[in-house]
Parts: C-alpha cells; structure tokens; sequence
C-alpha cells in the first residue's frame, strides 16, 4: 500500500520535528500536522521560521524547505483526518493528576479522543499509528473505540515510538539508531506495518528498521527510557558516595564506560533528570508492574525515581548548608532553568524543583536562561502551588543579561549545561559577587580549577569540595 497522505493529530515536540523530518523526506507524500491549540497552530505557521514553537538545532531549516510544499500545520482537524491514509497520534500523555493511578499512571484522556474523533470522522480504512509513548497494551483500547464506534471500517493499529531526545532531535530524526514498529501478525496487519516501514526505508537502511509485536514495541519504549534514567540515576547515586570518600565521580564514569559492555553514554552525573519522558515513564512503569501484582518489578524501578528525587534536593542543601545554614534573604543566581541544553523545554526540569526548596527557604532567586522566557518560568513554579503567584514574582525574577544576573548574588547555581556559561568572564562575575563567592555546578559544566584560581568557592557533583 503506497501512503500519499499522512496526517498527525499532536503538533508539539515530537509531532512537529517528526513529521517535519517525514515531509522533507518523502516529496511526494503530503503530511498534515494538526492540534487543538491554534496558537501552536499559528507558531508552526510564523511567516519568520525562527518563531516556531520548538526550538532545536536545525528545525527550521527543515520546516522552512518542507513548508507549504508537502507539509502544512493546520487546526482542521477533522479534514486532515478524512484525507489521510495513516494518521499518528502524538498528542500529550502526561501522569494523571486525579482519580485512580493519580501520580502514576499515564492520563489517556488525549489519545481516547484522538480515537473517537478518527472514529467519527473516517469513511475509509486507516492505519493508526500510535506514537505518543502509551503503556503496553493500548492498541487494544483503541481497536475497541475505533472497532465499537467506527463505522465497520478497518483500522489497523500500528506502535511506532520515538526515540529522539531534545536538543539532537533533529540528528536523530535523519540517522536514527533504529525505528521500531509494532503491529498485528496477520496479514492486514503485516501490510500496515509494511506501508510505514516504506515511509521510513527512504532514508533509514532497512536493517535499522525493526517490526515485532504491538505489545512488544509499546513496551520496548518505556523500558528504553527507563533504562537510560537508570543509568543517570546510577551514576548520580555514585556522586554521592563520591563527595565522601575523595573519589572523583567524572574519573570513575570515565573508568567504567570505557568497558564496551557498559558504554560511556548517559554517565554524567548531574543536579538530577528532567525532561517530559523519564520520570512519567518510569512511574507508569511502575504502576502496570503493581497492576499485575508485582510489587518487586515496580520496587525496582520506583527506586529510579526516588534517587533522582533525592539528588535534586540534595543540591539545594549543598547550597544552604554552604551558605551557613541559611539562604533566607541572600541572592542565588541561577544560570539555566531548560531541562538540558539546546531546548527551550522546561518540563520536569531539576531547576524547578531546586528553585522551589530554596524559595521555601526564603532565597532570591533570579534567573537567566538563554531560551527559556519568564512566562514559561513563572508558569513552572505556579503550578507547583507552593507559594501564591504573587510571591513568586516577588522572591524569583528573570533576567536577559547573565552578568546582571549574577551581579550582588552570594552563590551562582548552575542548572543547565548551555555551553555559552563555558565562555563567561568569570572574573568580571566574581567581582561583581558578595564574598565568599560560591559556584554550585549542578552539571559539572565548568572548569573548577580555573574558579578556583579566581578566587571562587566551587561545589560539584560527585566531586569532594
Ligand atoms: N518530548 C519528547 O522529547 C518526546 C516525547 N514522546 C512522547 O510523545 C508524546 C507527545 O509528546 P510532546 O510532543 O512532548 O507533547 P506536547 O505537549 O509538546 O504536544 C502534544 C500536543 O498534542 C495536542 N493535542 C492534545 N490532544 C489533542 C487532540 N485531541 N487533538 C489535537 N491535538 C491535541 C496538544 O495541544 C499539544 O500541542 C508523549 O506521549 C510523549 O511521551 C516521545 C519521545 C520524545
Ligand atoms: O521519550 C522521550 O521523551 C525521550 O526521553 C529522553 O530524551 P530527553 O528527555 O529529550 O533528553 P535526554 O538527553 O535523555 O536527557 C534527559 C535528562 O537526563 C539528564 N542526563 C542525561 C544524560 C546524562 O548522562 N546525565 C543526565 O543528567 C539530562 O540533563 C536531562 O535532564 C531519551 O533520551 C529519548 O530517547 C526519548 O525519546
């Protein structure tokens, strides 16, 4: 079956680079993204290709090539729907916040409606291709809503994950470690997984392109990132083991990832993970695991997030105990406040949560980040509810120049490793800076000893003080 029309009902960090990188890709099929939010809507359409919602290296270059040729964003949901072939779902599948499973299990609301809507507006056969990232049997609530409520037509469910990270998404999309696509072992559903395998085989090597199961691709997506959080939360447990006994936790990363069975990636020991992803999967790991009784599985896991919970709070006491015991009243300057460098996504971000403990201990705290805006800021930390709005904006400010930023501060904290805090005149800062002056590198970023030299009281992870 030859796909001309491809529709994605989700236009947000994977919806839109994925279907960006698919348009420019395949000329000849036409990829429509579409979202309830029209003023995401009309970011993806900004005239000015730099003003698209998502910020990665390398994206606009992509949309601006691909942009009104065969890739078009749109809010009509309901026409993109009809014309296509294959339609992805990648809206949001955030931990529920109410009811059963509250604080664990994936909120499936999105994708419900997703279905019903496909459902009701399909008057040809469809392939569904899920990619937002879903517990492991999904594909069957979905084939029931669109099987129960369709119009006796034949839908064909595929899992597709993504695997890309922020910041490299770009880079993953166009040389992908491998694309993974999950579907039904009978012959419709062999045909479905064929269609989206030649999507992809016009620039993926065939080898690359791996097909199972349905439940088996749906589960490899949250093992994967579970996998991945585990090795962070490994290494962040190590850094603190390291601060006790002179042990240098860069050194003892190094030491073991050059051993080809571990790897050297994902060993940087950091203020804690963030991200969209990691947490959210691994708790709705957790919670399928306690589902089906077992309580050691989800033990295990859980224990993931407990050490990144943990190392997260550990920084801001590093910081107070540092700065005598108390913060309240004293000015901490915060470089960074994305979850990683090169995105300007804020989810889950250890910033947040460090901002939040410090807050509660009366610091000041202003920020300056180069692609996060002070609405994203304010938004992060209001929806905490630790403290009114207002007090918020009374103790945290945003700042848009660096040095302003750090200037009377007794502490600088660094929270993102964006490369342009490497190059700073770290000696205009100090001077500028209450004494003792103390850098806390959440992200052994900089260069210590050079600090040092200056005249800097540094504070790493994993490294004795
Ligand atoms: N952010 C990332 O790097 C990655 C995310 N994922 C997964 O991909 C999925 C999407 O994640 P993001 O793109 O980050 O989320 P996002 O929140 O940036 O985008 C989701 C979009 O879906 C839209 N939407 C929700 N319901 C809709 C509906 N019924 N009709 C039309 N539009 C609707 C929302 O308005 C929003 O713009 C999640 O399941 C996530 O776990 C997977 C790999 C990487
Ligand atoms: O499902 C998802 O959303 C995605 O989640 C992660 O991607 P992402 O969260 O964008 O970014 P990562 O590079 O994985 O970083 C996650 C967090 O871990 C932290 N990290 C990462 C690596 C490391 O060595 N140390 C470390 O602290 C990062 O700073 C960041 O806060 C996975 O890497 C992707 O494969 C996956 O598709």
């Amino acid at each position: 079956m030859k796909i001309r029309n491809i529709c994605c009902i989700g236009a947000g960090y994977v919806g839109g680079p994925t279907m960006a990188v698919i348009a420019k890709k395949c000329p000849d099929i036409n990829v429509t993204v579409v979202d309830i939010n029209k003023a995401r809507i009309a970011a993806w359409n900004d005239p000015n290709v730099e003003n698209i919602p998502v910020y990665e290296p390398g994206l606009s270059a992509v949309v601006a090539e691909a942009r009104g040729r065969n890739l078009f964003f749109s809010s009509e949901v309901d026409k993109a729907i009809d014309e296509a072939e294959m339609i992805f779902i990648s809206v949001n599948t955030p931990t529920k916040t109410y009811g059963e499973g509250k604080g664990q299990a994936a909120d499936l609301k999105w994708i419900e409606l997703c279905a019903r809507q496909i459902a009701r507006v399909a008057k040809g056969d469809k392939i569904v291709v899920e990619k937002s990232t879903l517990p492991v049997r999904t594909a069957s609530t979905l084939k029931d809503i669109l099987t129960h409520t369709g119009n006796g037509l034949n839908f064909q469910i595929l899992s597709n994950p993504e695997f890309l990270a922020e910041g490299t998404a770009v880079d993953d999309l166009m040389k992908p470690d491998r694309v993974l696509i999950g579907g039904d072992q009978t012959p419709d559903g062999e045909r479905a997984i064929q269609a989206l395998v030649e999507v992809y085989a016009r620039w993926v090597p065939k080898d690359r392109i791996l097909t199972t199961n349905v439940w088996s691709s749906e589960l490899s997506k949250l093992t994967a990132n579970a996998y991945l959080a585990q090795r962070v939360s490994s290494i962040n447990s190590l850094s603190e083991l390291c601060e006790f006994t002179e042990a240098d936790v860069n050194e003892v990363a190094k030491a073991i990832g050059t051993d080809s069975r571990i790897g050297p990636k994902f060993l940087k020991a950091s203020v804690g993970f963030g991200g969209s992803c990691f947490q959210k999967d691994i708790l709705n790991l957790v919670y399928i695991s306690r589902s089906y009784g077992l309580h050691e599985v989800a033990d295990y896991w859980e224990q993931v997030i407990i050490m990144n919970d943990h190392q997260k709070r550990r920084f801001s006491k590093k910081i107070i105990r540092n700065l005598y015991n108390t913060v309240s009243g004293k000015k901490i300057a915060f470089l960074g406040w994305a979850f990683k460098k090169d995105t300007n996504d804020t989810r889950e971000s250890a910033a947040i949560y460090v901002a939040d403990h410090l807050l509660n201990e009366q610091s000041i705290i202003e920020v300056y980040d180069p692609k996060v805006n002070k609405q994203q800021i304010f938004s992060d930390l209001d929806y905490l509810g630790s403290r009114s709005p207002e007090d918020n904006r009374k103790n945290l400010t945003v700042g848009s120049d660096p040095y302003k930023v750090c200037e009377g501060s007794h502490a600088v904290a660094v929270l993102t490793e964006w490369d342009e805090f490497k190059t700073y005149d770290w000696q205009k800062i100090y001077d500028s800076m209450l004494k003792p002056a103390h850098v806390f590198d959440g992200r052994n970023l900089l260069d210590k000893e050079a600090l040092r030299a200056i005249g800097f009281q540094v504070h790493a992870i994993g490294t004795a003080d």
